[in-house]
């Protein structure tokens, strides 16, 4: 069967744009027609990632507008923050979609994004035309998205345990606490002292605490389920692996109820999105049972002295926190099944 549309990857040789291609090269409906590196153009992607060897072994293009107007129909950035909003404006003038994996486009505030990001902000038509790709919560939005802005790992884990809850007014959004933590492919590819192994080795790290710019992101997508402006306590931390987000998340009930509620109002919530698995009871999330894979899982314990709820979300963040996540917009904005070339079994162990 031909291929139904050609897709580019703007960025293809960082953490991100290697996992658009390892799902992509399966997606029975999407041929990868162009690869861009705006560093290595003119050699196989192959050359400098040699588990590509006979299995893809396109040349890498320039970036170049027209170029990549010819040979693709859809155009995925898996590029830094304020370098995708350089190529997007010109990307959708030229007529094709575009499905952003930096944080760009997914503060509806240029404002808040110039102060977390620290890079001039995209016009404010384009901030309003983009669609926020939390595919489980935001699936009629996305099926008519030209611009998709697809969400930042750790907002993706989180906003997907608490979301239910929020909705069903379960817990206080005042009260929200969020400990997350990456594995060492979240920060990409790029070199830093940060994921040197000497200081990553046995180290657990903290790091921007209260000075994340997922923290916005967060706070938008939980102010509109609630309808009023939520704060939330957010700290992240470096762990030695590779892939991989655990949040462990604390809020207060607003009023008593067991743990099997819970679980069943979240699978209510959840019913019909394959990617969400919401655990049984006594069985918490660990990131090696997602990794690999576009699942998201989520666990509970009610601590009935406290009256306070541990939620426990899990992804892989190149996958369900990027590319996986991409794809199953992409899937979305084409109005296939949204599990099309995604269903692949965690890696375990
Ligand atoms: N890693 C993760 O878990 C997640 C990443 N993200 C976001 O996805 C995006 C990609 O992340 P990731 O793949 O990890 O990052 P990497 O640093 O691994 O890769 C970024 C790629 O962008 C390309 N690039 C850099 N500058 C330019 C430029 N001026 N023009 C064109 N291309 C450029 C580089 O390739 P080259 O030099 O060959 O052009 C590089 O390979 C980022 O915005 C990141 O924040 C979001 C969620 C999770
Ligand atoms: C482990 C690690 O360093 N993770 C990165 C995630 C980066 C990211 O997703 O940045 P965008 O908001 O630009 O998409 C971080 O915490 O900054």
């Amino acid at each position: 069967m031909s291929k139904q549309i050609r897709a580019a990857i703007i960025g293809s040789t960082g953490y991100g744009g290697v996992e658009l291609i390892r799902f992509l090269l399966h997606h029975p409906k999407v041929e990868i027609t162009s690869v861009v590196s705006s560093s290595s153009a003119g050699e196989s992607i192959a050359v400098g990632f040699p588990h590509l060897n006979h299995v893809m072994e396109l040349d890498l293009d320039q970036v170049d507008i027209d170029v990549i107007q010819n040979k693709a129909d859809v155009v995925f950035t898996a590029t830094p923050s304020g370098v995708s909003s350089g190529l997007i404006p010109d990307l959708l003038a030229a007529g094709l979609k575009v499905i952003d994996l930096s944080g760009d486009y997914r503060l509806k505030s240029g404002e808040l994004y110039e102060k977390w990001y620290k890079h001039t902000p995209p016009t404010e038509a384009h901030l309003q035309q983009a669609i926020y790709g939390l595919s489980e919560v935001f699936k009629e939005e996305i099926r008519e998205a030209e611009l998709l802005s697809n969400p930042g790992c750790y907002p993706t884990a989180a906003s997907l345990g608490l979301i239910p809850a929020l909705s069903m007014k379960r817990i206080d959004p005042k009260s929200i606490i969020i400990d997350a933590k990456s594995g060492a492919s979240g920060a990409g590819r790029k070199l830093g002292l940060s994921v040197h192994y000497a200081e990553l080795n046995e180290n657990l790290k903290p790091y921007k605490v209260n000075q994340h710019q997922h923290i916005p992101e967060i706070e938008q997508t939980l102010s509109g389920i609630v309808n009023e402006q939520t704060t939330i306590t957010f700290t992240t931390h470096l762990v030695p692996m590779t892939r991989g987000i655990l949040c462990t998340m604390y809020a207060d009930l607003l009023e008593p109820c067991n743990e099997q509620q819970l679980i069943n109002e979240y699978r209510d919530y959840y019913k019909g999105r394959p990617f969400v698995r919401i655990r049984n009871k006594g069985s918490w999330p660990s990131t090696k049972e997602v990794s690999g894979s576009n699942y998201c899982d989520i666990g509970f314990s009610i601590d009935e002295r406290t009256g306070r709820v541990t939620i426990l979300s899990v992804i892989d963040n190149v996958v369900k926190g990027a590319a996986g996540q991409a794809i199953q917009n992409l899937n979305l904005m084409m109005g296939w099944d949204e599990t099309t070339g995604l269903q692949m079994t965690p890696v375990y162990p």
